[in-house]
């Protein structure tokens, strides 16, 4: 490794919510740091990930989908989507090609498009995997109208992979020459702690319905890594109302040990090792309205 040609930096993941930033960043990472579901505003907070090979390391900074809401959590998470997107070395500007270019994306690549942040802008066509090649050429060339000064317009798949590593040359190209800023076997700047409370939300995400999972947050209170080898988790799910609470533990439990069954074991196979995992419901009436408790639960708007 010769350190005058190594590149390391931040690349903002950037865009509305559900165009497919987690998906990306996990794909290039090689491991689920950031929690995916089909639901749009699963990211609440920034999440990094950390790509690093021989001659580059490129920290993926996730955001939240930039989107409109009249919670102060959401208020909160477009907030922290700009705020990384101010820091980042390079903005990586997403879009899903399978939805028509609409008046919010559009705002969206022209807020970021006038200039104000002089970062190199990449804009990223994702979910090519979902639509032909024949759709792609017209909306190529729109974005190329809606932002002629970007750096380079990328289509790609990040569920199947398609294009990652032209996308990461491409990003590594516009990075600073300077040496590593992490160990290269460093993945995430999250705790065991966070992805824990991550995977429980995902779940809760996945099996529930309407606003249960947008109304919901998750605590882990205890994790303790016991002398046998095995993880002790308790974690406690907050919802915002009294009438949410039976549906999410479900008919004599059910759902509850749904979610916890699923939970673990996909952080079982992060984590590598046994996992015990105690879920709680508590109700915590309009929590996501609350500034001191969203700072609580590190949703604060940083
Ligand atoms: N077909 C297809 N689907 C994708 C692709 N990338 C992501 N998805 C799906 O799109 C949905 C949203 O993906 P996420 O990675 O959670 O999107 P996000 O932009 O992080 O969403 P927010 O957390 O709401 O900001 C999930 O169901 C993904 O499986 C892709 O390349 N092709």
């Amino acid at each position: 490794m010769s350190e005058t040609t190594f590149h390391c930096g931040t690349v903002a993941l950037l865009g509305r919510p559900n165009v497919g930033k987690s998906t990306l960043m996990n794909h290039v990472i090689g491991a689920k740091v950031a929690i995916v579901t089909p639901k749009p505003q699963t990211t609440r907070h920034r999440i990094l990930g950390i790509y690093s090979d021989d001659d580059r390391q490129i920290v993926f900074v996730d955001t939240p989908g930039i989107h409109k809401g009249d919670k102060q959590l959401n208020r909160n998470m477009v907030r922290v989507a700009y705020a990384a997107a101010e820091e980042a070395d390079v903005l990586a500007i997403m879009q899903d090609v399978t939805q028509p270019l609409d008046s919010a994306t559009r705002a969206l690549i022209e807020r970021f498009a006038d200039g104000r942040l002089k970062q190199p802008r990449i804009h990223v066509l994702n979910k090519v995997d979902a639509v032909n090649k024949e759709a792609l050429l017209p909306r190529l060339a729109q974005m190329q109208q809606l932002d002629p000064g970007a750096s380079a317009f990328i289509p790609v798949s990040a569920r199947k992979g398609v294009q990652l590593h032209m996308l990461l040359d491409e990003i590594a190209r516009l990075l600073p020459e300077q040496p590593p800023m992490y160990e290269p076997d460093w993945f995430t700047d999250q705790s065991q702690r966070q992805l824990a409370a991550e995977y429980v939300r995902e779940q809760v995400f996945l099996g529930m319905q309407q606003e249960i999972p947008f109304q919901t947050a998750v605590e882990v209170e205890r994790f303790d890594e016991c002398a046998d080898g095995t993880v002790e988790i308790d974690a406690v799910i907050l919802v915002g109302s009294e009438r949410h609470k039976p549906m999410l533990i479900g008919k004599g439990g059910f759902r509850m040990k749904e979610i916890g069954t699923r939970a673990r074991l996909g952080l079982e196979k992060l984590l590598d090792c046994r996992i015990h995992l105690n879920l709680w419901v508590k109700v915590d009436p309009d929590w996501f309205n609350h500034p001191g408790k969203l700072a609580d639960l590190g949703l604060g708007a940083e």
